[in-house]
């Protein structure tokens, strides 16, 4: 163990005692010298007292909290110095201190960081309040984005069913102290927007209330494990000045991990109060292992390990608490299952007994009852943070089928699983092996309350708002009863609900025979894996696969992605033969295109879905002898279907609107209508835009609610900040900078319908597809001259579009396809002198017959062609246009 901090602890135990160096040599078991050395260091650290005299006398400094703060906090004079120092630097920035921002992987310690900083911090400051930190994490109502806002924010008395009163926010409660949000990325964009408004201003609303305006002066401190880049608002992640990103274990050094593994064992020898040893080849394990959970892992992994030893103690097998290498079940399993006979660990030992922190909600409410009884919110807060606590710290060892066994009766363990494999066959949705995992462990819980019989103490009822899981927790609760009578009661069946979330009714099992890979790439964060999700569901098979385009990933990102996912397909679905791309608007209907060549198979992209289309899809898709032409026109005709039957209901499509809102409807409000009429393109041509007046002092918005009834409020953009569910709020001054324009547009590409409805083809002149294609051609084309090539396509393509009977949006297309052909026709010209050539185009083998009225028209377009780019058209690229065109 690391022996600076035993002479620490020791000196600490001794009190006001003093002592010299032999006696701390002695009394420890060390040699003098190094006692000497190791007291010295602490007196330079100014934790122990060196009093002068023969011999020199040694005192432990009075206990000082910011000391023993950063004596816990393991590696805060290696790894972590120069991250604790620019977060202390952080706190004492004049008058208000700066948002910190924590990334790094699970279990690296974020949340250890922060709580341990915000109490430096607030020991070191005169602003903040003794006792204002609060730690929040955002994962725990991820479910419910509507309650995580309220919990954060505040609920005003009927914001929505079941708000049945006025209810404090984190934020009203943290007022001139700390607010900690983990897992911050789980905050929805209109929750992202409202805290940076509050970073900005110090001015909040509740849920709810838009009317009235709250002031909080309040340190955020927030946490993420993913990048913050591609998962907060780039306007919350700019709020955040300082950013510091914890380095996982493996970066450590092979000290501070040592000093790690002596810390927790430390912790637990004194929780057992009995002396720990471990020996030397598992203490040479817990240092070298892998340890992807980083610091989390390793400690619960010791914790296990010390259970297990315990346990052996308590049986008398040994004097003291031993910790051996097969108490590491994370270790080398495989060796070990065939070594040792299976250690069968009572749960009791673990979770009600004084060894272990194992996570136990009725113990929680055994005392809590004996003593006060807590408010709502602060009981559904326990039952969250015991969930959470049990997923972090277990969920690992889901593949430990030891672990489990050790953890879990054998029989509640298989009937959990028969209860799993039941909901998948008869209800469509599977539970992952993890999730029955933790479930197991909650229920081994419950299940050990009752052995003790333990006087019932209730747990609060905490309605779940998802009724597919209620009714996947009544299932499980209906299977438990009959395979090992085992009863819950209503309100545990309500708990149970909580450890189900939506996410997990993916049905997870990929199609093996499937020969088509059919994809769906979608702009929007999770647009796409929500509708794949749906049509999995619905068809009871992985058939979809989706790829997302949130606001911040380019185009060009996105086609990596596709390509990438798109090969991994291919491995995993040994039969795919070609693939279905189906795709929402923009620059993904070409995208197809672009990646053919990269993928090497058939392709075939189908623009604008909507839901049938893509049921539709994935149902071919499962019949064996299905082609790609065929699912291709199948599903065409699916949409096409839909969108008649739409037209024919008289559905009238809402026309976007964009709100400019000031204090007086007339001053910034319609300077800014002004300007953003003339940034829209010819595809939003009908958007409207209107200036709106929002009185500051009732914060009135009933006008642009009102609004909300005839047109689809794509964005409100203005002087006064605008809360409305569902409407992202632009503050004025954000469109004087590149992002703000930059979100503006985005904005306005996702809400276009598509490029073949929003342009009714007689609305757009063949003159300004000239100019459209002009401006694309430019994104697109590296060889050829895009004007150039605009006027080939302007002089010939009209006839040939008319034979084909082309929409715009299919118009605008080939004219897009065809440019970036020509374009790769010219580069390989270029190159024609090297050996090869820059782009190939492969030979599709279907045979088509052109006919010659197809043939008249063509040829007059390749020998313009030719003759300006002296190039030669190959004919099978000829066909494939033909193919391409009917
Ligand atoms: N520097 C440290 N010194 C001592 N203990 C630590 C240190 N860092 C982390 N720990 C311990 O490791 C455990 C995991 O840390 P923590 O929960 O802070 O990680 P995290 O990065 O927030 O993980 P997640 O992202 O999964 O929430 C904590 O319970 C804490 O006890």
């Amino acid at each position: 163990m690391s022996r600076i901090l035993d002479i620490y602890q020791h000196l600490k135990e001794l009190k006001e005692e003093t002592v010299t160096a032999v006696e701390v040599g002695e009394q420890l078991n060390i040699d003098r010298s190094t006692a000497s050395r190791y007291l010295n260091d602490l007196v330079k650290r100014n934790k122990v007292l060196k009093i002068p005299g023969k011999p020199v006398r040694y005192a432990v400094k009075s206990s000082n909290s910011s000391d023993s703060e950063q004596m816990d906090l393991i590696g805060s004079e290696e790894a972590l110095r120069p991250i604790l120092e620019t977060g202390m630097a952080a706190f004492s920035y004049p008058s208000r201190p700066l948002p910190i921002l924590f990334t790094g992987e699970t279990g690296t310690g974020k949340s250890y960081l922060a709580e341990k900083l915000s109490h430096l911090a607030i020991e070191q400051s005169d602003i903040l309040d003794d006792n204002a930190f609060i730690s929040f994490n955002c994962a725990d109502y991820a479910q419910n984005p509507e309650l995580l806002i309220g919990q954060i924010f505040g609920i005003k008395k009927g914001a929505f069913t079941g708000a049945d009163e006025d209810k404090k926010g984190l934020v009203d409660m943290a007022h001139k102290g700390i607010l900690f949000l983990d897992e911050i990325h789980r905050l929805p964009p209109s929750g992202q927007e409202m805290l940076f408004y509050l970073m900005d201003k110090g001015i909040f609303h509740r849920l709810g209330d838009a009317t009235k305006e709250r002031t909080a002066d309040i340190a955020i401190i927030g946490a993420t494990t993913e990048n913050p880049n591609e998962v907060l608002l780039p306007t919350l992640l700019r709020r955040f000045s300082i950013k510091l990103n914890i380095p996982p274990l493996r970066e450590r050094t092979y000290r501070e991990r040592e000093k790690l593994i002596d810390y927790f064992l430390r912790e637990e020898a004194a929780k057992m109060s009995v002396t720990l040893s471990i020996e030397k080849d598992c203490r040479e394990a817990f240092l070298t292992y892998d340890c992807p959970g980083n610091i989390g892992q390793l400690k619960s992994d010791i914790q296990i390990a010390c259970a297990h030893a315990y346990y052996r103690y308590l049986n008398n097998e040994n004097k003291s608490v031993v910790i051996k290498l097969e108490d590491f079940l994370s270790y080398n399993e495989n060796d070990m299952e065939n070594k040792k006979e299976k250690v069968s660990l009572d749960i009791n030992h673990v979770s009600e007994g004084t060894s272990t922190d194992f996570p136990n909600i009725y113990q929680h409410f055994d005392s809590t009852s004996k003593n006060s009884k807590e408010s709502t919110p602060m009981l559904e807060k326990v039952v969250m943070d015991y969930i959470s606590e049990l997923n972090q710290k277990y969920r690992h060892l889901q593949n430990q089928r030891q672990s489990w066994n050790q953890l879990i009766d054998k029989d509640l363990f298989n009937a959990l699983q028969y209860a799993g494999e039941e909901l998948k066959e008869s209800f469509g949705f599977s539970i992952p092996k993890s999730q029955l995992f933790v479930l197991g462990l909650h229920l081994q819980n419950f299940r050990n309350h009752l052995r003790n019989d333990i006087k019932k103490v209730p747990i609060p009822v905490m309605i779940h708002p998802n009724a597919t899981c209620r009714q996947a927790a009544n299932q499980i609760a209906y299977y438990l009863n009959e395979q090992i009578r085992m009863k819950l009661p209503p309100e545990e069946i309500e708990l149970i609900t909580h450890f189900i979330t939506p996410e997990n009714y993916t049905v997870d099992t990929i199609v093996n025979d499937q020969r088509i890979a059919v994809l769906l790439v979608m702009h929007g964060k999770s647009t796409a894996s929500s509708m794949a999700e749906v049509v999995n569901y619905l068809l009871g098979n992985h058939v979809i696969h989706a790829v997302d385009m949130p606001l911040h990933i380019t185009a060009e990102e996105t086609y990596e992605q596709v390509k990438t996912r798109i090969h991994q397909l291919r491995t995993e679905m040994e039969n795919i033969e070609s693939v279905l791309l189906l795709v929402d608007i923009g620059s993904l209907i070409t995208m197809g295109d672009t990646i053919k060549n990269d993928v090497d198979l058939p392709l075939k992209t189908i623009p604008s879905v909507n839901l049938p289309m893509v049921m539709e899809a994935g149902r071919q898709s499962l019949v064996s002898e299905q082609t790609l032409d065929g699912i291709y026109e199948n599903a065409r005709e699916a949409m096409l279907k839909f969108a008649k039957e739409e037209e024919e209901s008289k559905y009238v499509q809402k026309k976007r609107l964009i709100a400019t809102v000031c204090f007086t409807g007339e001053g910034a409000a319609q300077l800014l209508e002004d300007w953003i009429k003339k940034q829209l393109s010819h595809s939003d041509k009908d958007v409207l835009i209107r200036s709106v007046r929002v009185d500051p002092s009732t914060n009135d918005t009933s006008v642009l609610h009102e609004l909300q009834d005839y047109y689809e409020v794509i964005a409100i953009i203005g002087t006064v900040p605008v809360s409305i569910e569902g409407i992202p709020y632009i503050p004025a001054w954000e469109l004087l900078q590149e992002e703000g324009v930059s979100r503006m547009h985005r904005l306005l590409e996702i809400t276009r319908k598509s490029l073949a409805t929003s342009m009714e083809s007689n609305e757009v002149e063949r003159e300004e597809i000239y100019h459209l294609i002009i401006g694309g051609l430019q994104e697109i084309i590296t060889y050829g001259n895009p004007k150039s090539i605009a006027n080939i396509l302007q002089a010939s393509i009209p006839p040939i579009c008319e034979y084909y009977h082309w929409d715009t949006g299919r118009e605008l297309g080939m004219w897009m396809h065809i440019g970036g052909l020509v374009d790769r026709l010219i580069a390989n010209r270029v190159q024609s002198n090297s050996d090869k050539l820059m782009f190939s185009f492969p030979v599709d083998d279907q045979e088509i017959t052109i006919t010659d009225k197809e043939k008249t028209l063509w040829e007059p377009f390749y020998e313009k062609l030719e003759q300006k780019f002296h190039l030669t058209v190959p004919d099978h690229i000829k066909t494939e246009l033909v193919k391409l065109s009917r």
